[in-house]
């Protein structure tokens, strides 16, 4: 597979006429060695920004309170859960596979000590979320918090996508969704009873992206029905929250998206923090969110990414590539400049 991406040649810059020439750089290729600042799976600044993974809330915080996770048996999903069972939380999760939200279930509740109960659910078709709900009121009751986190994603360009790519992304990224929310708010608003909803999105919902584009129509979707809620439902006491995560190291995400493992590296290169954020990260975030500390916080979207969306979105960013001397001679050159 040869992957060819256009960037600035930093390599091209000793005369002028060269210096916003860019070149094609062969990623699979030898070319990648002037993009390499260290063959570490971080860059040196990411020193300064240690994770901090444990639970940051005070222990607790969650007691008596009913989470219920899309997705909580893999990935951020199985992260947010342990974050919120350590905090005292009874946990529901629920996926398509039983056996590993069974072993999941397991696994945190016997760290946590606290109940994680596993319900096979299909996001994707609204009787199966029916029974998954009515199955959680059963046996829990209803939830203080939901957090939407289920998704499917690969990447592929779009021309190669059939009408049922398109749907089974979408079906369970904006249609799960959608069918989660209905289903458990109007539970909720007939009971009278509040809840903290929680939307995981991606930082590319605000700018669309290729090779990802049903993900990306999906998520921005998924925003657009948690900020309509924030504006509707908020007098039945359920506010709504998004975060944007930006690349974090699952199984799920990255079998998926870097299926070589070879965009790993330059993916690292675009985060000014020079790491990429931990599951743990998400989970503090979430919590925080989904608690009461943040009552008085609905219809936030909040990107954690390490500052990649910025880098990616500044036009003179890649600068960032150009040594002192280059900038000796491009100055030298600007200043040299007399009128139009
Ligand atoms: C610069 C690189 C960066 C790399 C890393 C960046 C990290 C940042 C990440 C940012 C955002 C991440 C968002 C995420 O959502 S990550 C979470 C990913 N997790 C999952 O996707 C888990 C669940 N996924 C699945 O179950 C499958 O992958 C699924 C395909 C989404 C659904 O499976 P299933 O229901 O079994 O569906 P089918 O296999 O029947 O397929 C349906 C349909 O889609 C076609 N298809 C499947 N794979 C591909 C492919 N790779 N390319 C093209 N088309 C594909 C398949 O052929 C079916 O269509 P048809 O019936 O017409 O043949
Ligand atoms: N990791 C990353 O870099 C990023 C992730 N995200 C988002 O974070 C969230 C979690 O992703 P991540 O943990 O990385 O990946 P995972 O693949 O581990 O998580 C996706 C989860 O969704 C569940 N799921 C998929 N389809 C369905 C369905 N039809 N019904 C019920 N559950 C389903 C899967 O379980 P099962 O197969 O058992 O159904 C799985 O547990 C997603 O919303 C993703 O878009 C956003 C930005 C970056």
């Amino acid at each position: 597979v040869k992957i060819i991406i256009r960037i600035f040649d930093a390599e091209s810059l000793s005369t002028s006429n060269a210096l916003f020439t860019p070149c094609l750089l062969q990623l699979f290729g030898n070319g990648t060695a002037v993009l390499r600042k260290s063959d570490d799976d971080r860059a040196p600044q990411a020193r300064f920004f240690p994770p901090l993974q444990e639970p940051m809330l005070l222990p607790g915080t969650f007691k008596n309170k009913v989470a219920f996770i899309t997705g909580g048996g893999t990935g951020l999903g199985k992260g947010m859960t342990f974050t919120l069972s350590s905090l005292g939380a009874e946990c529901v999760i629920a996926s398509r596979n039983l056996d590993v939200l069974k072993a999941t279930a397991e696994e945190i509740s016997s760290q946590t000590g606290n109940k994680v109960h596993p319900v096979q659910c299909n996001v994707r078709d609204p009787d199966s979320v029916k029974a998954t709900v009515d199955q959680m009121v059963n046996d829990v009751g209803l939830p203080d918090v939901v957090i939407n986190n289920a998704a499917g994603n690969f990447i592929s360009p779009s021309e190669r996508l059939s009408a049922n790519a398109w749907k089974a992304i979408t079906d369970t990224v904006l249609n799960g969704t959608a069918y989660i929310t209905l289903d458990i708010g109007k539970r909720l608003i007939a009971a009278q009873k509040g809840a903290a909803f929680l939307c995981i999105t991606t930082i590319y919902a605000d700018s669309g992206s290729g090779f990802v584009m049903p993900s990306a129509s999906a998520k921005a979707g998924v925003e657009a029905l948690c900020k309509s809620l924030v504006a509707e439902w908020g007098r039945y006491g359920l506010r709504f929250n998004i975060i944007q995560p930006g690349p974090i190291k699952t199984k799920g995400a990255f079998s998926r998206l870097d299926p070589t493992g070879k965009f790993e590296k330059l993916m690292i290169e675009r985060i000014p923090v020079g790491r990429l954020g931990t599951v743990g990260e998400i989970a503090n975030l979430a919590a925080y969110l989904c608690s009461d500390y943040a009552s008085w916080v609905s219809g936030a979207t909040i990107k954690i990414d390490g500052g990649e969306y910025s880098f990616m979105a500044g036009e003179f960013n890649s600068l960032s590539l150009v040594t002192k001397e280059q900038w000796d001679v491009m100055e030298a050159i600007i200043r040299q400049t007399k009128g139009s």
